[in-house]
């Protein structure tokens, strides 16, 4: 048989390679689908968009533009603003302030006024010079409503304006005119019943009057305490007890007005940052009238007429969705990869189908390129539909941000999304636990960003180092980059390479970069350890004293067991390739030892006692064993599933607790459960093997269709069938073939002819014959038939250790012991053949009688077969025998004598 070398590093890629299309060829429809879910995102947030527009245009067409409703300032041309009297803000009614027990002032008016509305606005005054603030505190209000009615508008300026409401977004609009709330005339003193109707265009609204009260306080701290202590929270009664504003005068005197105004920014509960308009100039007007009528007299004054908004152009509404929901939406969209990559990876890994490839010579290098390279392709054909969905069909997001940096960004996060769902497979081993723990993963991040870290991003207040630690998980990095796309669309013109510092996103891009290279390396790393419970296996593992003591009386055991001539010969064989070193042994066991760990308060499960074995090339070494005796063990072991406890094995002379994989290269496995792909044909399982197996050109062609000749899956149509339409038997056959394509030099068979129908079994048996010759084979095995035709040497296995070890032949003579001997004459004659059979072998054992056939069992050590023979003749000449018959032990009679045997002595 030809021997094809070990497959290069190429040779393996290009056989994965070719295995993954066929296999993504089969699931086209789901890429297809995974690359059309953005299409689909894209399109439901244009509808959403397009819903929106289509009620912001009818709420605009019910308020057309021309008119005078308010309403429709927001989005129509204003090319002539109104003229707005400039009014100050007053607090309401029931919060203004009153004498409390918290503060010291009996100036203010008692808390009375409350119920009857009439309590005064307070505005506080301090500074050096008392006397000229008492003059100013004089003049600063007005002593009755007066408006010329011909020229309405201007005249408001000569009185005080009030209102409860808070200054809007812009000056196009008043909120206080026309609100339905009366405007309030700030006096110094109101007579009962003090209100006027007023008309501003079609708005009417009632002036009411309203007691402006100055007070005098001697410190600016006592004018802050007093407003600090006005809040509800700044007090002991939880009083809202409100100043509308105050003043330091300062060093104020006859030839500088040096003024401080405390005004309150904060009468909504939303704060200051959604109220950009406050009426500061109406309160700098009335100080500063007020002072020039303290130098000039009371006739004169400073006139505050209007405030007038600056003219604009149409901003029609086009809100665009896909810039203000971007980040959490998009963070998701990204996101949604990641469970898809996770789950493809612990799938691999929940079937065992990564192990059994790495069995059969695949290299993790090959592994990672290939798998690493197919997901970034998905990842990027995904993103590049969204990218492209979304351009053309107008998303802002995708069209104004530069499509180069979208690249890089998205690429490179693309690289560290596939790099942490190695990391993150290498800790899972079921497929459910994982999906759940992803999409828990994509939606919490999602809102996490939106709801947490959009809202720091937003917040002056908060560190920009605390932002750049928040970064480093990546799902904020993620929806850093995605906010800021966001923001550049939203407000500008997009982003473009000069705004990546400006925006934040270079540090981004940093954090993004270094985490891909750190984490792909550290998954790199736990992979090659194999296991990621490595480090936990290896702590649990150790010897504690249970498990020592345990081990000590099973030592006494395995020696006591050695005593057995044939096991104590294959360990001398083990110790003397110790001395001597390999000399062509395909499989020397050493010691081999598997202890499980207790678990749940059970002691220590010692599942392989210390196994020495020496398997050469062309043998076939059956291991027979009842239930539970630790042959799936111990081949788990060989095939680098198990790590021994201690003890080890040379297969080709490699080590397998050093170089399992220079032992894969030359190895094959059919292990007790099927592992194969549901959607690829037999045919194309067994190419994908032998390339791995070094096999190219027409030699695979041929090695393919051989092997499946020979396991009977060549013949209509079978081969290009997919394996999960294959009954039982014809999997068993499909991974029989499997393990034994391109020649392996050592190949380990778990029970390989479970559920095969004779035919097929006889079939299979044929094909291991046949593969053997130069090949190394350790089979397990239930059937005594199958042992006997297959097996050059037997071991039984009982409770972790080899019992007995021969060929089938030599474990009959030596553990046998007896023929069956039977003969059938007329019953008077019975007596005689007993007699006879004792006089040959006096321990001869009569098994049954009936009818004039007996049966009996005579010790071999007792009877040469030629003595029987004279016997049956000598009966012959006597009378008549009708029957008569010699048989020695079945191997199932040795098997079920040393297990029971030493079932009994273990127990
Ligand atoms: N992961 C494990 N943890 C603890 N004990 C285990 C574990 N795997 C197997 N065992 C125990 O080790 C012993 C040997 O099991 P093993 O599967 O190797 O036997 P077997 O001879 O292959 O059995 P079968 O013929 O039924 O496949 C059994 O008692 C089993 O219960």
């Amino acid at each position: 048989m030809a021997d094809h070398g070990q497959a290069s590093f190429w040779t393996q890629a290009n056989a994965l390679l070719r295995k993954n299309l066929t296999y993504q060829r089969k699931h086209i429809w789901t890429n297809v689908r995974l690359v059309l879910v953005p299409l689909f995102l894209c399109l439901l947030l244009l509808s959403i968009q397009l819903l929106l527009e289509a009620v912001m245009n009818k709420v605009s067409d019910m308020t057309k533009c021309g008119s005078k409703d308010a309403t429709n300032g927001d989005y129509c041309p204003i090319p002539n603003p109104p003229l707005l009297p400039p009014i100050l803000h007053v607090p309401e009614p029931e919060s203004r302030a009153v004498k409390t027990g918290f503060l010291p002032y009996s100036d203010l008016p008692d808390l009375s006024c409350r119920k009857t509305e009439s309590c005064p606005v307070t505005m506080l005054l301090t500074g050096n010079n008392q006397s000229l603030g008492k003059a100013l505190s004089g003049t600063m209000f007005g002593g009755s409503f007066a408006v010329n009615t011909s020229d309405l508008l201007p005249s408001l300026a000569d009185n005080v304006l009030g209102t409860t409401l808070g200054a809007g977004m812009d000056n196009f609009r008043e909120p206080g005119i026309g609100s339905g709330l009366p405007i309030y005339s700030i006096q110094s003193q109101c007579s009962a019943n003090s209100t006027w109707p007023l008309s501003l265009g079609k708005t009417r609204t009632e002036v009411k009057c309203v007691q402006g009260l100055c007070l005098w306080r001697n410190t600016s701290a006592e004018v802050n305490e007093e407003l600090f202590k006005g809040s509800w929270r700044g007090n002991p009664e939880r009083l809202t007890n409100e100043i509308a504003a105050a003043y330091d005068l300062l060093t104020t005197d006859g030839k500088n007005l040096d003024v401080t105004i405390w005004y309150n920014a904060t009468y909504y509960s939303d704060g200051p940052q959604n109220k950009p308009l406050v009426r500061v100039p109406r309160l700098i007007s009335l100080v500063s009238s007020a002072y020039l009528k303290f130098l000039k007299g009371p006739g004169t004054k400073i006139l505050f007429e209007f405030v007038k908004e600056v003219p604009k152009h149409s901003t029609k509404s086009n809100p665009d969705i896909a810039s203000l929901f971007g980040p959490l939406f998009f963070t998701w969209v990204v996101l949604l990869l990641f469970p898809v990559i996770l789950t493809s990876l612990v799938y691999e890994k929940q079937e065992r189908l990564r192990i059994i490839m790495k069995m059969h010579g695949l290299g993790d290098g090959p592994y990672w390129l290939i798998s690493y390279a197919y997901f970034l392709t998905i990842s990027v054909l995904y993103i590049l539909s969204l990218v492209s969905f979304g351009s053309v069909i107008g998303l802002n997001y995708f069209r104004l941000n530069s499509y180069s940096i979208q690249f890089v960004f998205y690429f490179i996060y693309l690289n560290l999304q596939i790099s942490i769902a190695f990391l993150v497979s290498s800790m899972f081993s079921k497929v459910k636990t994982v999906t759940v723990v992803a999409y828990i993963m994509v939606f919490g991040t999602g809102l996490l960003g939106n709801f947490l870290f959009a809202q720091l991003l937003e917040s002056p207040s908060f560190p920009e180092k605390w932002i750049l630690i928040l970064e480093l998980f990546p799902g904020f990095s993620l929806f850093r980059g995605l906010y800021e796309f966001a923001q550049a669309a939203f407000h500008g013109n997009g982003m473009k390479w000069g705004d990546l510092s400006e925006s934040g996103m270079d540090k981004v891009f940093y954090i993004m970069l270094v985490e891909w290279f750190v984490i792909l390396i550290v998954s790199y790393f736990i992979d090659q350890v194999k296991n990621p419970c490595f480090f936990i296996k290896k702590s649990t593992s150790l010897p504690n004293p249970s498990v020592q003591s345990h081990q000590r009386s099973d030592n006494n055991n395995v020696l006591v067991d050695m005593e057995k001539e044939d096991v104590t010969h294959e360990r001398e064989k083990v110790e003397l390739v110790r001395i001597e070193g390999t000399t062509g042994q395909a499989i020397v066991c050493d010691n081999l030892k598997k202890v499980y760990p207790g678990r749940d308060g059970n002691p220590p499960k010692i599942a392989v006692r210390g196994m020495y074995l020496d398997v050469p090339s062309g043998e076939c070494f059956g291991m027979l064993g009842p239930n539970g005796a630790g042959k799936t063990s111990f081949i788990n072991m060989m095939t680098g599933l198990l790590k021994p406890t201690s003890g080890t094995a040379l297969v080709q002379g490699w080590d397998i607790s050093k170089d399992m994989n220079k032992v894969y290269t030359s190895m094959g496995v059919c292990p007790q459960h099927d592992l194969l792909w549901e959607t690829l044909t037999g045919r194309e399982h067994l190419l994908f093997y032998g390339r791995l197996k070094n096999i190219k050109g027409p030699a695979l062609k041929q090695a393919v269709e051989e092997s499946l000749k020979s396991v009977s899956l060549f013949d209509g149509g079978v081969a290009d069938k997919p394996a999960g339409k294959y009954s039982g038997g014809m999997k068993r056959r499909l991974s029989v073939a499997i393990s034994l394509i391109g020649n392996p030099k050592v190949v380990y068979m778990d029970e390989p002819s479970t559920g095969l129908d004779p035919a097929s079994r006889k079939n299979l048996w044929t094909v291991i014959q046949r593969a053997k010759q130069n090949t190394a084979i350790i089979l397990t095995t239930h059937s005594m038939e199958e042992a006997e035709f297959l097996c050059d040497r037997l071991g039984i296995f009982v409770d972790g250790g080899l019992q007995c070890i021969g060929n089938p032949k030599e474990l009959k003579g030596r553990y046998g012991g007896s023929y069956v001997f039977t003969m059938t004459t007329s019953s008077e004659h019975e007596e005689t053949v007993e007699r006879m059979v004792q006089s040959i072998s006096p321990n001869a054992k009569k098994v049954y009688q009936l009818s004039g056939t007996q049966k009996f069992e005579i010790p071999k050590q007792e009877v040469m077969i030629s003595d029987l023979f004279l016997m049956v003749e000598s009966a012959k000449s006597k009378f008549t025998v009708f029957a008569w018959g010699l048989a020695d032990t079945t191997l199932e009679d040795v098997f079920f004598k040393v297990a029971t045997s030493a079932q009994a002595s273990l127990s």
